[in-house]
């Protein structure tokens, strides 16, 4: 299949003006021309195909707006290439925006003093969306989405989420064949984050729109995306599936064991009791050293076992530990 997105050695390099210490640092700040680089995006690649939904995800500044801009053709790369359905997005941008949608989470790109529907209609005549088309999609939307109750009243006096609702709505009306969203469950409530969850999830699997998905929420990546890109200082750390990423990261786990019987010592070679209350014993191991099934095999021929579980690492403390040591194996 012809990728949706093709990257290649995507970079983008700001200068910022070098900060010096104290009065007279400040004063020489004003005058000169000193500057820095800041490698934002430090030679990227990477593909995706249409259809996917990606999570692409990473600690504050790593880069991933910055990505997102030169995708959406907000910004213009340093260097490298892009192409988006065909399209180089910073050079045919007035064709681009046609095929994408994009969702800002921090800002919206609605009217602020117009009602919803009003902004809606507006946009359906910026990309001529022809009128059956809109009305299907509105309609659909609308229920989707439950805008009614607000669908008269001014963006501005929308909530955060009734806001990213209509947000949503406005960058599906004209059929995008891709979705970029930015953060779109940023400082929403629990029920409020599913509902975008269940939109977002749906239009992908129903209409096979294609999701690049920025946040910090690792539920979001944990309930939609099945392949995640970690990014961080401008550079792509890992690429691949969510269980890839445990297996590979997730350098322990833990075996949950009832035992049949009281024992004093409960030592096991080559794992480390964790818990222990009762019966019951938690042991971690080492995934690299250890298979589960050589564990039970050590456990069972020194204690009597009654029931025993594997808990799998969790994906934010793994994604927290890539963050933190920066320079996993890739
Ligand atoms: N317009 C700009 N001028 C100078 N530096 C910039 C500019 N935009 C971004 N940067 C720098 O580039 C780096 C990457 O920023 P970017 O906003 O892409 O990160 P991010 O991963 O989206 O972070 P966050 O999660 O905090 O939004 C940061 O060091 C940031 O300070």
């Amino acid at each position: 299949m012809t990728p949706i997105i093709h990257v290649e050695n995507l970079t983008k390099h700001f200068r910022i003006r070098r900060h010096r210490p104290g009065r007279w640092g400040t004063l020489r700040r004003l005058v000169s021309r000193d500057f820095e680089p800041v490698r934002a995006v430090d030679g990227i690649s990477f593909t995706v195909q249409p259809g996917e939904m990606v999570g692409y995800l990473g600690p504050n500044g790593a880069g991933k707006s910055t990505t997102i801009k030169m995708l959406t053709g907000l910004l213009v790369p340093s260097g490298g290439t892009v192409t988006v359905g065909g399209f180089v997005p910073w050079r045919q941008r007035e064709q681009y925006v046609r095929r994408i949608g994009a969702v800002f989470g921090q800002r919206t790109t609605l009217w602020w003093d117009l009602p919803v529907i009003e902004s809606l209609e507006l946009l359906q005549h910026i990309y001529r969306i022809p009128p059956d088309r809109f009305r299907q999609n509105l309609a659909e939307f609308r229920q989707m989405l439950e805008l009614d109750a607000f669908i008269h009243a001014p963006v501005r006096s929308l909530s955060l989420g009734q806001r990213m609702r209509a947000d949503l709505c406005a960058a599906m009306l004209h059929d995008p064949q891709l979705l970029f969203l930015d953060e779109p469950t940023i400082g929403l409530d629990v029920v409020a984050k599913d509902r975008i969850r269940r939109f977002i999830g749906q239009i992908n699997r129903e209409r096979g729109t294609t999701v690049v998905l920025t946040t910090h929420d690792l539920q979001d990546v944990e309930k939609l995306c099945r392949r995640v890109m970690i990014i961080d200082h401008g550079r792509l750390l890992f690429d691949g599936s969510l269980p890839d990423l445990l297996e590979r990261f997730g350098a322990h786990r833990e075996m949950v064991v009832d035992l049949a019987e009281e024992y004093d010592d409960v030592s096991v070679p080559g794992a480390e009791v964790v818990e222990r209350q009762g019966l019951r014993v938690t042991y971690r191991f080492s995934r690299q050293a250890l298979s589960a099934s050589e564990l039970i095999g050590r456990l069972s021929a020194r204690y009597r076992v009654q029931d025993l579980s594997v808990r799998e690492p969790e994906i934010e403390s793994t994604i927290r530990r890539i963050y933190e040591n920066r320079h996993p194996r890739t």
